[in-house]
């Protein structure tokens, strides 16, 4: 990220923050650099097609296998976007008399609409802002419309409940899944190319040019050249079923998809080669921290804990309250892990599975916003960090993935701008439920007044920077004023 582009600290959109979500007040007192994409009239923050990334990928990058192993025709890749449908011009289907017909209409509607009194203009355009708000019917099928039967719901609640507690969100299909996994099947015994082996440890790692099967491999390479499946005897048939399988587990939804967590897990990947973590921490440890980001947000239904604290939701209900999501995220790990077939620490010993069980579950817990504060005062209390002091390790883990997850900000804008399109829908989609619903509406979703260099000043100035500065005085080698590496 460029991290000294423009800065307007008199902004008067910093404040914006809501309880439970950023900090209420800024941690740091330094000017607060925005990132220069933010372009106060944009009107492109509904975009973001529920399900699907950016229609505008830039693939630069070089393939990833070696050329013996190509499996991806480029038709596959020409494939991805279909181009619009062509359709006929008017004047094909209609005789000019009707045209002639339609014109007069035309003419007689616009001159209708000069005589309109104020108060009916404005109620029309009242229904035309309205009908654009609207945007699309896939949008509409976020509000719990669309057809039932994709996949399972999380809870049968049973008839008697309103519709939107039987809210069922984009489960992805099983013949999907079965494709992805197939294609990953085909290519996962070939070798990354050198070239994208050292784009993969670098922020500037443009996930958008990849497919999800290509991704499943991409993550396989990460784990092949940290040498865990060797140290900790993963057999790679179990391996391969476990990747699959969180795959299954994530769901269509804009932000907190499979795609997420793949961005997640390459950040924190090129954090632990660019710091040694390995050496610093041992193998154990990096099993864990990799094995948190792959499964952080795992079956996330694209509406935050406060929606389901609010709505009352069986998560909620579950967890009293405690950071339902992220509760829920690692028990699916950990019921993914009992999967024999999928269970990647069958053959780690009894007391190191104590351990990685343990340091997962507090990973993805750490992962909830709301703990922010609380996650970034503990690490700065350290005195002197010590990777002896296991209580201090732990902090740093926790301090380690919430950068990771957080660290869209921290890649190059043509990476970054897609997944804020991403996560303004995903907020977009939850208020427009929440008003459904009537329920309380957070500011920071409301596309009525959200923008994106509101939000985006708000959480690099609040929460992105301190925590990455914080993360820099241990381990320098991430400060930002040394991220010229990066790019
Ligand atoms: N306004 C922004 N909020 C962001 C951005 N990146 C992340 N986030 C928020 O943080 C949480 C991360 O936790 P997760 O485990 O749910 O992924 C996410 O939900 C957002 O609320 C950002 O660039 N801008
Ligand atoms: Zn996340």
């Amino acid at each position: 990220m460029d991290l000294e582009k423009s800065v307007n600290p008199t902004s008067t959109l910093l404040n914006q923050c809501q309880p439970n979500q950023y900090p209420s007040q800024p941690v740091s007192t330094q000017p607060v650099p925005i990132s220069t994409s933010v372009n106060p009239t944009s009107t492109h923050l509904n975009q973001c097609q529920p399900n699907q990334y950016p229609s505008q990928p830039v693939s630069t990058q070089p393939v990833p296998f070696s050329t013996n192993d190509l499996p991806i025709s480029t038709s596959d890749r020409d494939n991805q976007y279909p181009s619009q449908p062509v359709t006929n011009s008017t004047s094909d289907h209609l005789s000019q008399y009707q045209l002639n017909q339609l014109c007069e209409v035309e003419r007689s509607v616009a001159s209708l609409r000069a005589d309109l009194p104020p108060a009916v203009e404005e109620l029309r355009h009242a229904v035309e802002t309205f009908r654009m708000r609207l945007e699309t019917t896939e949008h509409l099928s976020w509000l719990g419309f669309y057809k039932k039967g994709i996949g399972e719901p999380l809870g049968n609640l049973g008839n008697s409940h309103p519709y939107w507690k039987n809210v069922q969100y984009r489960r992805k299909a099983e013949e999907e899944v079965t494709t992805v996994c197939s294609k990953f099947r085909e290519i996962c015994d070939g070798v990354v190319g050198l070239d994208t082996q050292e784009l993969l440890r670098l922020p500037s790692f443009n996930n958008w040019a990849w497919k999800d099967w290509e991704i499943l491999f991409l993550l396989q390479h990460m784990y092949n050249d940290l040498g865990l499946l060797s140290k900790f005897g993963i057999e790679t048939e179990v391996f391969r079923k476990f990747l699959c399988r969180v795959y299954h587990c994530y769901n269509q939804v804009p932000f907190h998809n499979f795609m997420h967590a793949f961005c997640v897990t390459q950040m924190m990947y090129g954090m632990i080669c660019k710091c040694d973590l390995q050496r610093r921490l041992g193998d154990l440890d990096v099993l864990i921290l990799l094995t948190s980001c792959v499964c952080h947000d795992l079956d996330h239904p694209g509406f935050n804990n406060i929606y389901q604290i609010n709505a009352r939701t069986e998560l909620a209900l579950r967890y009293n309250d405690i950071s339902p999501l992220e509760n829920h995220h690692c028990s699916v790990a950990f019921s993914v892990l009992e999967r024999n077939e999928c269970n990647i620490f069958k053959n780690v010993p009894a007391e190191d599975y104590k351990k990685v069980r343990e340091g997962i579950i507090r990973c993805i817990l750490a992962t909830d916003m709301a703990r922010h504060n609380e996650i970034l005062s503990d690490f700065r209390e350290i005195q002197e960090f010590s990777f002896e002091n296991r209580a201090h390790v732990n902090v740093l883990f926790m301090v380690l993935i919430k950068v990771a997850d957080i660290s869209n900000e921290a890649r190059p804008l043509d990476i970054a701008e897609p997944w804020l399109e991403c996560l303004m829908q995903e907020f977009f989609n939850q208020s427009d439920l929440e008003k459904l619903e009537g329920l309380p509406v957070s500011p920071f979703m409301d596309r009525e007044k959200v923008t994106k260099p509101s939000s985006q000043c708000s959480f690099i100035g609040f929460v992105l920077l301190p925590l990455f500065e914080a993360l820099g005085t241990v381990l320098p080698e991430l400060d930002v004023r040394h991220f010229d590496f990066l790019f």
